[in-house]
């Protein structure tokens, strides 16, 4: 079991998550999930309140001298923009003032239909909450799921593939290092050079022109075995769970495994990765004789990972605060406005595959925690090794 939860108000004092599942003996470290936030804070075409915050995490539990002891785990990251906000967002009675109302819901946000569903008729009690500013933590979260997966060798890579209709081309035969490279010094999180200027054109464009940008994300997951996720019931298919997981970030709106949507258009001879088998591999290291040459599966088959590279992509729907304003009705008067925006992120798409990245790693945690167990990761690692051997031989 790898699970948490999270709180926190885009405007209130703090963000914060419990992770429970992870093993004892792992080595966790702050500066390893800042190094994440600090990516998620980045990217080009990002907004005024990125110029505010510094994420940086604080470690309040399930954590002793740079290891993890088995407990909950408590990650907190704080809003440096909660000194602005302390009154209006202050859980005191004695604070409240219904003249900073927000009754303007904007089109594309949670703003009507939460504020109708939980009876608010203040939509700063839906918008608080339903901010991607949640996706730090999660961010957080994720960080301290890819220490578990790296101990097993496992790497998760988020990066941006399409921006604002540009299309970036994979470089053939890079090794995944090489790719996180590029992806690293990217200002737009792609490895492909000439895209990322472009894309980089696109969104000066688009803030000049007062709209926004959507785009497509990738993740992919390496040196994973067979195995993890199952064919038995719907709830335990590895592909519908990370898929949930990438529809849960905030504007994300399609999810792709493998060759996804394309599949639906192709015939089966041109769909179906062939089986092959050379016991030469595991001689060279690998997990299993059994290989594929083509990946159109993304690495799953019937939910069960089948020791190719998980791939899988998520849409991402352009930022719906606008600079160019759009229609809609306040709630009290029912009079017609037109929605416009103090501040707000041109694009996030490059922040965004860094969600996508912690997500997805959430997801294989999980994962992989219910295949091989242990309370201890050097029970978690004995318990690995002899399913890789397993797997070896059969
Ligand atoms: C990293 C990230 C940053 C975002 N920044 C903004 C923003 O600055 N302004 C905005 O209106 N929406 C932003 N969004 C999108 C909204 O949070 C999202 O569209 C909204 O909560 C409605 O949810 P839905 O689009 O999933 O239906 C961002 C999303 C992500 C993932
Ligand atoms: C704070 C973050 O993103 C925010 C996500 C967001 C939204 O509506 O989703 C709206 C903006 O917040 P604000 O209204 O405070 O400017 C973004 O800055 C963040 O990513 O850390």
């Amino acid at each position: 079991m790898f699970r948490y939860l999270t709180a926190g108000e885009s405007h209130g004092p703090q963000l914060t998550a419990i992770v429970e599942g992870a093993p004892s003996g792992l080595k966790l470290t702050e500066s390893d999930i800042n190094a994440d936030l600090a990516r998620r804070q980045g990217g080009y075409g990002r907004g005024g309140r990125m110029k505010i915050e510094t994420d940086r995490v604080r470690i309040l539990s399930g954590v002793r001298w740079g290891e993890t002891l088995g407990s909950p785990i408590t990650l907190v990251v704080e809003n440096s923009d909660w000194v602005n906000w302390e009154q209006r967002m202050s859980p005191y009675a004695e604070f409240r003032d219904d003249s900073i109302r927000v009754t303007r819901a904007r089109p594309g946000h949670a703003d009507l239909p939460g504020a109708m569903k939980y009876a608010h008729n203040d939509v700063r009690n839906i918008l608080e909450r339903s901010s991607a500013r949640e996706t730090a933590i999660r961010v957080a979260v994720g960080a301290v799921a890819k220490a578990y997966l790296n101990r097993f060798g496992i790497s998760v890579t988020g990066c941006v593939t399409e921006l604002g209709g540009v299309r970036a081309e994979r470089p053939a035969d890079a090794g995944v290092k090489e790719l996180q490279e590029k992806i690293a010094k990217s200002p737009v999180y792609t490895y492909d050079e000439k895209a990322e200027v472009e894309m980089m054109e696109a969104i000066d464009r688009a803030k000049e022109a007062g709209d926004t940008l959507g785009g497509v994300v990738e993740v992919r997951v390496n040196g994973l075995p067979v195995g993890l996720g199952s064919h038995v019931q719907w709830d335990r298919r590895l592909d519908a769970r990370l898929a949930a997981a990438v529809m849960s970030i905030q504007a994300f709106k399609g999810v792709e495994v493998g060759a996804g949507f394309e599949t639906a258009r192709l015939p089966g001879s041109k769909v179906h990765d062939e089986i092959f088998f050379d016991e030469q591999r595991v001689a060279r290291g690998e997990k299993t004789g059994f290989y594929r040459n083509t990946n159109r599966a993304g690495g799953l088959e019937g939910g069960i990972t089948n020791g190719e590279e998980i791939v899988i992509y998520g849409a991402m729907k352009p930022i719906p605060t606008l600079y160019t304003p759009l229609k809609s009705v306040d709630m009290l008067s029912k009079e017609p406005f037109e929605a416009t925006v103090e501040r707000s992120d041109c694009c996030a798409v490059p922040a965004a595959s860094v969600v996508a990245e912690a997500v997805v790693a959430i997801e294989i945690a999980g994962a992989f925690k219910e295949k091989f167990g242990g309370d201890s990761v050097s029970e978690t690692a004995r318990n690995y090794s002899s399913y890789i051997e397993y797997l070896r031989e059969f």
